[in-house]
């Protein structure tokens, strides 16, 4: 017997979405191409990939995120870092925007952000473009079809690329628009086609629900050991220091590339696929992403490819340096068929530092973990959010502000708190700069990089040789076998090594003018780790 693929309770129309030409509910992957195709959203290339461009929004618009300001969230809210909006506006946005969609076709996706159905939510993606359901239907877990029979969506996502939003109207910022209201459990997104807002506002969401249970929400890849999915380990990081690369290591089973929960069983996916970006990847270094380019049904976003034979050009960025491929996690070979690990063993925190100071791992005591933590000093990389073109250093504190609805110092002390109970071994790594800063040196060699995490992870780091870095004051190895020893000390790696000094010291000075404001929250044990 034919299943439902949606539950009869929750159309559209009980949402309040009404007069669209038509909806398609949880179409599967083949079908989303076809509409997609039809619908003139892209074209098909090599191997079944759906190539799509998106046209002026090519990264993330964190300029145009905005949170409702009601009494239920005032006292939650890191008003700060998050653009308020009047919960009047967010209304008449709603409702312009449930005019504008009516005699237009739209797309439902019903998915789950989590692994874990204990943490899980469960979220109604209605989307304009066929392509971004398929975006999202990768990217999110995918419920089978009795489950979404009785699905009830708690939160419900719209997104209207093609609706323009007016500031004087809406209360927003300009006509592109990311806009959450926990009152009404709704977000919605106007005038951007990059679809990494789709996944990054399921981020936000559960980066504010989840704290309340006492679970931490990070913005990080996961891997475990072959063989034992208690060996976990996490590597935080803003955009572009390598999440998703390193993360996908050949010698480990990868969980997911960018959004992890940690509960006191262990770590688990809020996803279950992958959003690689493509620029420069190389078919030998990375085969199995680069395989994932010629699969059916990934989404390739915004790369630039020869229209009579469809080869897609890696190294063209003449409309982003972010070009992407998104695909389920069951297009790489090593990926956890669960998407769940152990506590974490290992903390990495990656660090993209465009000056070139960073050694290239240090070890941090808990303590030190908590002061990286809060400070999130790297580097934005070209591309991922608008108006970025060259490396440009930023403290992005729990290594992703833009996702953070609340205060630093909660995701800080529930971190504290798990590494605490649960011992993991903590390291910073600078995938960035070394022999200078950006400009005169270069990036760190990928291969050094996965060299010194093999020794992190597989614990023969730790018996290493260590010398307290003199600016910073953490451990840094004096030899690992596989990387040049000159590498692990960035002083050397400078043509002029008092050039070096002179940068670390601005660095520090740096570190110490933005840790400054959370002083305030934080323990002795932290304040006496706190630089400068
Ligand atoms: N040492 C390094 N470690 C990690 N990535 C590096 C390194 N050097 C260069 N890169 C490049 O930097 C980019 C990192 O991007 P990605 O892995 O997608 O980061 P994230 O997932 O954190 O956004 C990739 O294009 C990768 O090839
Ligand atoms: C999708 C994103 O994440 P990342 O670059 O970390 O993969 C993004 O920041 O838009
Ligand atoms: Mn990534």
């Amino acid at each position: 017997m034919k299943k439902f693929r949606v539950n009869p309770n929750k159309r559209l129309e009980d949402q309040g979405i009404t007069g669209a030409s038509a909806v398609y509910y949880n179409l599967l992957e083949p079908a989303l191409v076809e509409a997609a195709v039809k619908r003139g959203e892209g074209q098909i290339g090599l191997g079944g990939a759906f190539l799509a461009s998106t046209g002026t929004h090519t990264g993330r618009s964190p300029k145009d995120k905005f949170v409702v300001r009601s009494d239920t969230v005032e006292n939650t809210i890191w008003w700060e870092n998050n653009a308020p909006m009047t919960p009047d506006a967010f209304d008449r946005l709603y409702e312009d925007m449930l005019a504008h969609v009516k005699g237009r076709e739209l797309f439902v996706q019903d998915l789950y952000g989590g692994a874990d159905p204990a943490h899980r939510l469960d979220v109604r993606v209605v989307t304009e473009l066929a392509w971004h359901g398929l975006f999202i239907r990768h990217m999110l877990r995918r419920p089978d079809a009795s489950e979404l029979e009785s699905f009830a969506p708690e939160f419900t996502i719209i997104n209207c690329p093609s609706f323009k939003a007016d500031p004087a109207r809406h209360g927003c910022r300009s006509e592109t628009v990311i806009a959450l209201n926990f009152d009404r459990k709704l977000i919605l997104i106007a005038n951007t086609a990059y679809a990494g807002e789709n996944k990054k506002s399921v981020f936000t969401l559960l980066n504010y629900l989840l704290p309340a249970k006492g679970i931490m929400p990070m913005h990080c890849s996961a891997n475990h050991a072959l063989d034992n999915p208690e060996d976990a380990a996490v590597f935080f990081g803003l955009s572009g220091t390598g999440k998703t690369t390193l993360s996908a290591d050949p010698s480990r089973i990868l969980i997911g590339d960018d959004e992890h929960g940690w509960s006191d069983k262990g770590i688990f996916n809020f996803e279950g696929g992958c959003y690689a970006k493509t620029i420069n990847l190389d078919a030998e270094a990375e085969p199995e992403i680069y395989a994932t380019t010629h699969r059916f049904a990934s989404v390739v976003e915004n790369m630039v490819f020869d229209p009579d034979t469809l080869e897609l050009d890696f190294t063209d960025d003449s409309l982003t340096a972010n070009t992407r491929v998104a695909y389920p996690l069951d297009a790489i070979s090593n990926a956890s068929d669960t998407s769940l690990g152990g506590v974490p063993r290992n903390i990495i925190m990656l660090t993209c530092d465009a000056f070139g100071v960073l050694p290239p791992i240090a070890r941090l005591t808990p303590a030190q973990a908590m002061y990286h933590f809060l400070s999130g000093f790297t580097s934005k990389v070209a591309g991922t959010e608008q108006g970025v073109t060259e490396p440009q250093p930023t403290f992005s504190t729990c290594f992703g502000a833009p996702f953070m609805p609340r205060r630093p110092e909660v995701y800080g002390k529930l971190l504290q708190q798990k590494i605490a109970k649960f011992g993991a071994e903590c390291w910073l790594v600078n995938t960035g700069w070394t022999g200078g800063a950006y400009g005169s040196g270069s990036r760190m060699p990928i291969k050094a990089t996965r060299a010194l995490l093999s020794a992190a992870l597989d614990g023969s780091l730790k018996t290493a040789e260590f010398r307290r870095d003199p600016n910073f004051g953490f451990d840094v190895p004096v030899s690992v076998p596989g990387v040049a020893d000159v590498l692990l000390d960035p002083r050397r790696t400078w043509e002029d090594p008092k050039a070096y000094d002179v940068q670390a010291a601005k660095l520090v000075a740096m570190f110490a003018e933005n840790f400054a404001q959370y002083v305030p929250f934080i323990d002795d044990e932290v304040r006496q780790a706190a630089i400068g």
